[in-house]
């Protein structure tokens, strides 16, 4: 038997879902009618466009009536478009309306208020708040506060007011399934119910049960520079987009979804995560990944990625990686503002302007008019006044070249079509003698010739950041511990690499800062806010130029120092300071989040105990089975126990993933088992998770999560070195419900010295 309350509330839905409806219907009508007027303008449009073109003398004034016609094309499209996503949303509530109810009671007021939160408002025709969005100043006690007195912070200030209940509500087809009451900030239960399903395609929102942590990331408004550190699993991702989705409610007046941008780790990630803003009725920010943003701006050359890198790292020796911490460091990165802004003047790697063979405009030219600009300006502005000067002098050129005989003879080869041509357009009997009809004529052919080389300067051609920055590897102050001769392979190394159009990921951030900071451009100012998703896979260098790229953004770095593949981990504390350095904010805050919410509370007690300081995360209370580790002594053995193992997985849950050390044994172990299962290798490329067991290097898994993974290989001889428990961590916490591993022969120190209960762990051994 149902309680009274339960009837009530199921009542309440019932009335919200109804008006919601009569809202459907409405704004289905007021639809219906936008996109007739969107179908009308732009059939007038296109009727216009086509008809009008073919009488040229119409073609400037239908030009301004077609510019009108085509903003007013775009203002009914978006007309149509902001009333299709209202008909979105409420559909979406009138499915399930909300999750949260708060009672509160204001100081000045007798009677308490029943507010109800959910995905998005819903205000009736009576201007009654049936719904809150949880976006709403109000809605933050729903996360934060407990019984009680408690604070808001709103446009206008801080309010207090008491509450006196909180209760959570899980509804699906405008049916309560479940409901309680809680003092905490968002009860357990909900949690164990959200965290208990399968995993889906793309990423769920989290909104009613965000926790109390994650909403202090959300709503933080002060700072600006977050540093979010926050073990596997602890819900980072799921924050930022919500965090995104707040800060675009949040001001609505003044940012747009594409003044946010967030550097994610790969492709299958972006896609992973696209349907949370939508489903909380935004549009989503912009993506884009290191590799694509540093790709974009080294047109012609191969940068190495990330992901080569990690193939490759085994064959780094330790004075190499010496050299590399320099170059990512921000002490590295500084040398290069400085450089940029005091020495390189004197030394500019400029080249001579060459058209057809021919040298325009010597270096020695184009360094002279360089020198000439004064010694304090900006290196950029120096480089554009250079700019200016030669397409002036390039003008004085072509004024002079007019009356060279070549020109003359193009002119005497010109049929009367082409001649017509080059004076279309100038009125007839404007030239006032035949001189002046040539001189017209003339110019048009040598300005053409010299097109190329307009360009060329346009683009700052002339100047050859590659040679510059060799320039400035050759003075630069050396750490202590780094050898020259050491920096100076290193020097060779660059050199070789750039003869085949080759660039190592260490020196392309340094390259592009050094490039923008002396030409100028490169920086996007629109920009409000940068995100950056795993940050512990960037390097200080990388972040300083990302920071340089787009000056004006409030900055969010959220990463797991644990999750560092193929290098030791680095105290978020020490990071937050180089950041702090580095970036030069006013307002920073570090936030670190220990509590891990995605795997099994076994699986996340196993994960932790991989890392030397693992106590500090706290496993969610969400009962599975123990870890299994098969051990077999061969690799025949070791493959069919795979094939076995996945099969029955693949029966029992949604997504299955064999996670593998690097590409070459993903390669290898897909070759093994696709004859016998379902799957499919992912590389790079891809950009959506196919059905069936997927294999994958485990640098393609990152941030992502499966119902079951299967650890590929996590023999001694394959995991060997303390610089791979991130590796081994992160490809233990890609799971939800089950996690096997499976080595060939003895287990990884790593694992055989992790301080676990043996009773946690199951152990299949058959040696
Ligand atoms: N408050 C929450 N309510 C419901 N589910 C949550 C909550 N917080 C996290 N989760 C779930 O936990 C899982 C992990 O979240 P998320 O991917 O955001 O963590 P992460 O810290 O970015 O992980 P990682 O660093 O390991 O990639 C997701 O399935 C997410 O939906």
């Amino acid at each position: 038997m149902e309680s009274q309350d339960f009837q009530n509330e199921q009542k309440r839905v019932d009335y919200v879902v109804h008006k919601l409806g009569n809202r459907i219907d409405q704004t289905k009508l007021e639809y219906n009618k936008a996109h007739n007027e969107t179908k009308r303008v732009q059939q007038n449009y296109g009727n216009n466009t086509s008809v009008n073109y073919f009488e040229v003398d119409d073609r400037i004034e239908t030009s301004a009536d077609l510019q009108q016609q085509r903003g007013l094309v775009n203002t009914v499209v978006q007309n149509e478009s902001i009333i299709e996503n209202q008909l979105k949303t409420y559909k979406q509530l009138s499915n399930s309306p909300y999750f949260g109810r708060i009672d509160v009671l204001d100081d000045d007021e007798n009677d308490s208020e029943k507010l109800y939160i959910g995905t998005a408002s819903f205000v009736d025709d009576n201007n009654d708040f049936l719904i809150y969005d949880w976006r709403a100043p109000i809605s933050s006690i729903y996360y934060n506060g407990t019984l009680g007195k408690v604070n808001y912070t709103t446009p206008a200030g801080k309010q207090t007011t008491e509450l006196l209940k909180k209760r959570q509500f899980q509804i699906q087809n405008s049916k309560i399934d479940n409901m309680f009451d809680t003092n905490e900030t968002v009860g357990d239960e909900m949690l164990q119910n959200a965290l208990g399903q399968q995993n889906d395609e793309t990423m769920q929102n989290i909104v009613a049960t965000i926790q109390s942590e994650q909403n202090d990331i959300i709503r933080d408004t002060k700072n600006d520079l977050l540093v979010v550190q926050g073990v596997a699993g602890s819900g980072k991702t799921s924050a930022i987009l919500q965090r995104i989705a707040f800060l675009l409610y949040h001001s609505r007046s003044s940012l747009e979804a594409d003044q946010i941008i967030l550097f994610s780790p790969n492709r299958l990630f972006s896609h992973y995560i696209s349907d949370v803003l939508p489903s909380l009725g935004e549009r989503n920010m912009r993506q884009v990944t290191l590799q694509e943003f540093i790709d974009h701006r080294f047109e012609g050359l191969n940068v190495q990625s990330l992901f080569e890198r990690y193939e490759n790292e085994k064959n780094l020796s330790i004075n190499q990686s010496t050299i590399r911490n320099f170059k990512e460091s921000h002490q590295y990165m500084k040398q290069i503002y400085d450089y940029a802004e005091n020495t390189a003047p004197n030394n500019m790697a400029f080249n001579d302007l060459m058209l057809d063979g021919q040298v325009i405009f010597d270096n020695e030219v184009i360094n002279n008019i360089y020198n000439e600009q004064p010694k304090l300006m900006k290196s950029a502005d120096k480089f554009l006044n250079t700019k200016n000067r030669l397409i002036k002098l390039l003008k004085k050129r072509i004024e002079l070249e007019v009356y060279k005989p070549w020109v003359d003879a193009k002119i005497d080869q010109l049929n009367s079509e082409q001649y017509h041509d080059f004076i279309a357009g100038h009125q007839l009997g404007s030239f006032q003698d035949e001189d002046d009809e040539r001189y017209f004529i003339a110019k048009q052919i040598v300005t053409e010739h010299f097109r190329k080389m307009y360009d060329a300067i346009y683009n700052g051609n002339f100047f050859n950041p590659y040679i510059q920055y060799k320039k400035f590897m050759k003075q630069v102050t050396l750490e202590k511990n780094i050898k020259d001769n050491n920096w100076k392979e290193n020097i060779f190394d660059y050199d070789n690499q750039l003869e085949m159009h080759k660039i190592n990921l260490d020196n392309a951030a340094p390259i592009l800062y050094l490039r923008d900071l002396l030409m100028g451009g490169g920086q996007n100012q629109k920009m409000q806010y940068l995100f950056v998703d795993e940050m512990q896979d960037y390097s200080i260098a990388q972040l300083v130029y990302i920071k340089h790229a787009f000056p004006r953004t409030k900055i969010n770095l959220i990463g797991d120092s644990e999750q560092a593949l193929f290098k030791e981990v680095e105290s978020p504390e020490s990071l937050l300071n180089k950041l702090n350095d580095a970036f030069a904010t006013k307002r920073s805050r570090l936030i670190t989040l220990n509590r891990s919410y995605r795997s099994t509370y076994q699986i996340t007690n196993f994960a932790k105990s991989l890392l030397p300081t693992g106590n500090k995360i706290e496993a969610f209370n969400r009962q599975g089975k123990a870890p299994e580790i098969i051990i077999r002594d061969s690799e025949k053995d070791a493959i069919d126990n795979l094939i076995k193992k996945a099969k029955t997985e693949l029966a029992s849950e949604g997504t299955v993933a064999v996670i593998t050390k690097n590409l070459v044994e993903a390669k290898s172990v897909y070759q093994h088992i696709t004859t016998q299962i379902n799957s499919t290798l992912l590389d790079n490329a891809d950009r959506s998770l196919p059905k069936g067991v997927v294999v994958m290097p485990i640098y393609l898994a990152k941030g992502l999560e499966f119902d079951s993974v299967i650890a590929w290989n996590i023999s001694k001889e394959n995991y060997n070195s303390k610089k791979l428990v991130g590796t081994l961590y992160t490809i233990a916490t890609r799971s939800m419900h089950h996690l096997s591993l499976i080595s060939i022969g003895k287990v990884s120190p790593i694992i055989a010295n992790a301080k676990l209960p043996i009773n946690e762990l199951k152990i299949n051994r058959q040696i």
